[in-house]
């Protein structure tokens, strides 16, 4: 059963590229941003003195008022002292910031909670206890992470007794959850009955003794438990190493190191240290066994080492680059949103085994088709591969927050109720910001179907980092378009390593398949003033030219290019060569992601002053592109004016385009012309226009005219703190995408990868 080899859509980082990433931008991953408007000498009167003083009475009155009036109740804190980060080891607190900032990400990216990372510097418990329980007024719960054993153990029991709201060490009981969801799935796919089955946990720690509590409280017979640390097996009687953690859990048996308790197990939990489990240990083990390596960021032991001695085990680890992630980031976004919606005081144990039974539930589902595209395409299905869903899945932000909330309530720790719990469901799945997941389908559905992706601008250092960065991420193959001694100098200087499989440098100059090339341009240009020397000399020396002519003849997939050459040029030289998709008109289209919604922005690229029929078009290109991105369209066709008022000779181009559009009886729903307020406020469209057809607030925006597509792209990436992608061209015969003159080299994957996406099948 086990598989050998890893996910196709394994993220491969090189160490360079993941301190790229940290150091790009502002440095870190976080910032810091405002909810309410501080423009105005009455907002700061509001937010500020005189009028701050009104929510701190009403809440030094009544302590439940800060959920109404401060960011409490969807606050947690990340903290850790850094004494067992991943399983590094005792690297101290500021080393540990990068994965605490990484913690608060994820727990907004994936379950919509702020969050702050805070690291303690000290090792003595009372003093970390102390810091924790004085900072308590500040968060609605607190995420204690990467803390050393036993530490652990104390700070968290006494935190738990001094604060009111949830405290959770997320190593132990985030990892027994996830741990433990995928054990009931496994057992149940080897036919294995908690009550017998024998499990050995090595690692006796923050993480391994919340393991072993958990699945003894779900039914596993203690005796058929037993915990290793360094030490060797945890018995009855040891002395050495030992603490009152360990001892709860000493088991009466002869073995005495993890080989000797391995020996016929059924199930391996690692949660100590990289290389801790070794081939023979595994060939001992029972038939069909179980093995869950969970040290981060290297496992116990490799898929791939498992694999080559046996092929009927069950295999997970703690990485997103294999089948199964066993990782704590499927919980602790989800069981925190839970406790929070409820006001918890606390996360209990009928709460953990909720978040774990819906887990495994989960995946045992059908995969739906939206849900089907977080799998990099392919469906899964049940099974010793998929034993438990992958971070991305959009489904985990509505199943598990439901299930721990509903615990919470029925266990008594709940502050408020929730009284529709199909409703609270929706507004979970509301919740989900949709940035990444789109980004993440694309990635996903490239790496099924590795396309050859010509970077047309090879001499570039940012391209060259882009295209490593492309074959890295196992996209495909990466082209570079330029003069190999230029190109492997450029690249000698930058430090960018091009001798790898996957990249190739092509000059143009000297291709065997330029005079192809020409006569392919000579064809296209010679009724428009073009020579064959002319299409020559183009192919020659400009590589927009040769690297369109590559794509159109099929000698790659796609192309990107932009940084050396303005848009309009760059589209320019590639319309030279490549026409568009028969029936369909070239349009760029930018996708604007911001706070949690996506808004598709059309005519950003081509059409300088559209007029009707043209605007009609673009709208069907652009729910085109919206549907092909996964997002059912609803297009508004905006206007300064909405629906007739003010009257302008402006508006009447869009009115007569949604007239058109009437005419084609096109199958998706559109309607206008409106303000840019009407199209993104439902409510507003209700009260004010009842008859507008939109049934929800406008997803794809149809702008009158390129100048102010333009505009309110870049204003909404400049100052409503969007991400912005594009201009996306589509309608083009061939993928075919163009960056900005600034583009870094991860806006050139992204739109490398586009392209890709693009060449479909
Ligand atoms: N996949 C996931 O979601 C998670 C994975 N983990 C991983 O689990 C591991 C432990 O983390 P945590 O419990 O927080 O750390 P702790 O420091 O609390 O505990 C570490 C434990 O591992 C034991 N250990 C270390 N090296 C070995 C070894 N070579 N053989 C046997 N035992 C060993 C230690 O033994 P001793 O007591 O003798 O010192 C100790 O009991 C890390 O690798 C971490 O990345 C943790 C949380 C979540
Ligand atoms: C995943 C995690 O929290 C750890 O390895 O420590
Ligand atoms: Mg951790």
């Amino acid at each position: 059963m086990a598989s050998r080899d890893r996910n196709e859509s394994g993220p491969q980082v090189s160490a360079q590229e993941a301190l790229d990433f940290h150091a790009t931008g502002r440095p870190g991953k976080l910032e810091i941003s405002p909810t309410k408007p501080m423009a105005t000498q009455r907002d700061l009167s509001l937010a500020y003195s005189p009028g701050v003083a009104v929510p701190v009475k009403a809440i030094a009155e009544d302590p439940s008022r800060a959920y109404d009036y401060t960011t409490r109740g969807n606050m947690v804190a990340v903290i850790s002292n850094g004494t067992a980060i991943l399983g590094l080891g005792n690297l101290g607190a500021l080393a540990s910031k990068p994965v605490m900032e990484g913690k608060a990400v994820l727990f907004k990216r994936f379950a919509d909670v702020d969050s702050i990372d805070l690291e303690v510097e000290t090792e003595d418990a009372d003093e970390f206890i102390n810091c924790v329980k004085l900072l308590g007024p500040s968060f609605g719960g607190i995420n204690l992470e990467d803390i050393k054993a036993p530490e652990c153990f104390i700070i968290e029991q006494r935190l738990r007794e001094l604060m009111n709201i949830p405290v959770f060490h997320d190593d132990q009981h985030g990892t027994a959850i996830i741990a433990t969801a995928g054990l009931i799935n496994a057992l149940e796919i080897t036919g294995r009955d908690m009550k017998t089955a024998k499990l050995v946990c090595n690692g006796a720690g923050a993480a391994g003794i919340a393991c072993i509590e958990l699945v003894k409280s779900l039914g596993f017979a203690p005796e058929n438990v037993i915990l290793c640390d360094t030490k060797g097996v945890v018995y009855q009687g040891r002395t050495e190493g030992m603490n009152q953690w360990k001892s709860a859990h000493a088991a009466k048996t002869d073995a005495r190191s993890l080989a000797d308790a391995l020996d016929g197990a059924d199930i391996f939990f690692g949660l100590s240290a990289k290389g801790a489990l070794t081939p023979a240990m595994v060939k001992s083990m029972a038939k069909n066994p179980i093995i869950f390596a969970m040290a981060n960021p290297d496992p116990e032991i490799t898929p791939e080492e498992v694999a080559e001695i046996r092929t009927d085990a069950i295999m997970a680890t703690g990485r997103s680059d294999y089948p199964n992630q066993v990782n704590n980031v499927l919980g602790f976004p989800y069981i925190f949103r839970g406790a929070l919606d409820v006001r918890a005081t606390t996360i209990n144990e009928p709460m953990k085994i909720a978040a774990a039974r819906a887990l495994a539930a989960l995946a045992r589902e059908d995969v739906p088709d939206d849900v089907a595209a977080a799998y990099q395409g392919n469906r899964p299905k049940f099974g010793p591969n998929y034993i438990i869903p992958v971070p991305f899945d959009p489904r985990l932000i509505s199943a598990i927050p439901v299930a721990v909330a509903r615990a919470a309530i029925d266990s008594g720790v709940a502050g408020r109720p929730i009284l529709d719990f199909d409703r609270y469901a929706q507004e979970l799945s509301a919740r989900r910001d949709p940035i990444a997941s789109t980004l993440q389908r694309i990635y996903d559905r490239v790496r099924r179907q590795p396309k050859r992706t010509v970077f047309a601008e090879g001499e570039e250092e940012q391209v060259m980092r882009a295209a490593v960065s492309y074959v890295n991420q196992k996209l495909g193959t990466a082209i570079l378009v330029g003069r190999e001694e230029v190109v492997r100098e450029n690249a000698r200087n930058a430090g960018v390593d091009l001798n790898k499989q996957g990249i190739e440098v092509i000059n143009a100059r000297l291709s065997r398949r330029n005079a192809i090339y020409a006569d392919h341009l000579y064809e296209k240009m010679q009724r428009k003033g073009f020579l064959l020397r002319d299409c020559q000399r183009l192919i020659n020396n400009d590589r927009n030219h040769f690297a369109a002519c590559m794509v159109a003849l099929g000698d790659a997939d796609a192309m990107v290019t932009g940084v050396t050459r303005n848009y309009s040029t760059a589209l320019e030289d590639v319309r030279r060569v490549i026409d568009a998709k028969p029936g369909h008109r070239v349009v760029g289209v930018s996708l604007a992601l911001c706070r949690g919604r996506t808004v598709i922005v059309a005519d950003t690229a081509v059409h300088d002053m559209p007029n009707a029929e043209e605007l009609a078009d673009i709208a069907e290109e652009t729910a085109g592109f919206a549907r092909r991105m996964g997002y059912e369209p609803r297009v508004a066709m905006l206007a300064y004016s909405t629906f007739g008022h003010p009257a302008g000779e402006r508006s009447e181009r869009v009115q007569e385009a949604v007239k058109i559009l009437d005419k084609r009886r096109v199958d998706f729903e559109y309607d206008g012309e409106m303000a840019a307020d009407v199209a993104l406020d439902h409510r507003l469209m209700q009260q004010r226009y009842p008859f507008c057809r939109l049934s929800g607030p406008a997803n794809v925006l149809v702008m009158p005219a390129f100048h102010s597509a333009s505009i309110s792209t870049k204003m909404l990436q400049e100052l409503g703190g969007c991400t912005v992608i594009g201009p996306m061209i589509v309608g083009l015969n061939k993928p075919v995408q163009i960056v900005g003159l600034s583009a870094k080299d991860s806006d050139i994957v992204n739109m490398a990868a586009i392209a890709a996406y693009n060449a479909g099948a």
